[in-house]
């Protein structure tokens, strides 16, 4: 029997925004009741079906890398952040500043965690416009910030609009908030199709995040 072929997807996102939950949720397809603080990195592996149900339908791994979100641990994790193919960006809908910290996340990912990030570089919009790396934002706790803001689910983040990524908002408790065929999971899907095609497409192979950065910088400086 072929092996299956796989890609890694980083998860990352400030502290107790709600990775794990996530992570299990769309991996085990029911809610994590107690989820502990990542201490480095946790793996969970989804088998995916590529173009499900079209013509060249495939069965993947998708390897979900989720990263512990300590400051404490943030010199030490770049050891993560080689071979990516795809990007999901976690923020806590109750907590604005963990929404303008995803910034500083993708830029320490696409930088792999080196000096500048570390010294205060910040992100620069632009530098994600063309992007390679396919990205998507998640907003969580859904049920609590629903009680400081009305409508939260169709809450839009800026930080998607500027990287030109899909989104989508969730309550990683419920599992009603990722059944089959909704519309978070419809985008999760392709999302992860986009990432198999960047990743197995003809002249792509791995796209290491400073790999990336020089491509954008070479299209954009010249
Ligand atoms: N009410 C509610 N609680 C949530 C939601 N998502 C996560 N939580 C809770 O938030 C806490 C932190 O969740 P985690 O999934 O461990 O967060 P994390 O981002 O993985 O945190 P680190 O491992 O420290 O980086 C846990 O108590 C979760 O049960 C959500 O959508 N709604």
């Amino acid at each position: 029997m072929a092996a299956i072929d796989k890609v890694k997807v980083l998860v990352v996102g400030d502290s107790g925004v709600g990775k794990t939950s996530f992570v299990h949720l769309a991996c085990h397809s029911e809610p994590y009741s107690n989820p502990g603080a990542t201490i480095g990195c946790s793996v969970e592996v989804k088998l995916h079906g590529y173009k499900a149900g079209l013509p060249g339908e495939k069965e993947y791994f998708v390897e979900l890398w989720d990263i512990g979100g300590s400051s404490s641990h943030r010199n030490s994790r770049s050891i993560f952040y080689n071979l990516v193919n795809g990007i999901i960006l976690v923020h806590d809908l109750s907590n604005r500043k963990s929404h303008q910290n995803l910034r500083k996340w993708l830029a320490e990912v696409l930088d792999k965690g080196n000096d500048k990030v570390n010294n205060g570089y910040d992100y620069d919009p632009e530098q994600f416009a063309g992007n390679q790396i396919p990205i998507l934002v998640i907003g969580t706790k859904a049920d609590q910030a629903q009680s400081l803001n009305g409508n939260v689910l169709s809450k839009r983040s800026s930080v998607a609009e500027e990287c030109g990524a899909d989104e989508f908002n969730i309550d990683c408790t419920h599992m009603k908030y990722l059944t089959p065929g909704s519309t978070n999971s419809v985008k999760l899907a392709r999302f992860f199709d986009k990432v198999i095609e960047r990743r197995y497409s003809a002249n792509q192979g791995h796209v290491s995040p400073l790999t990336d950065r020089r491509r954008w910088k070479n299209a954009h400086m010249d």
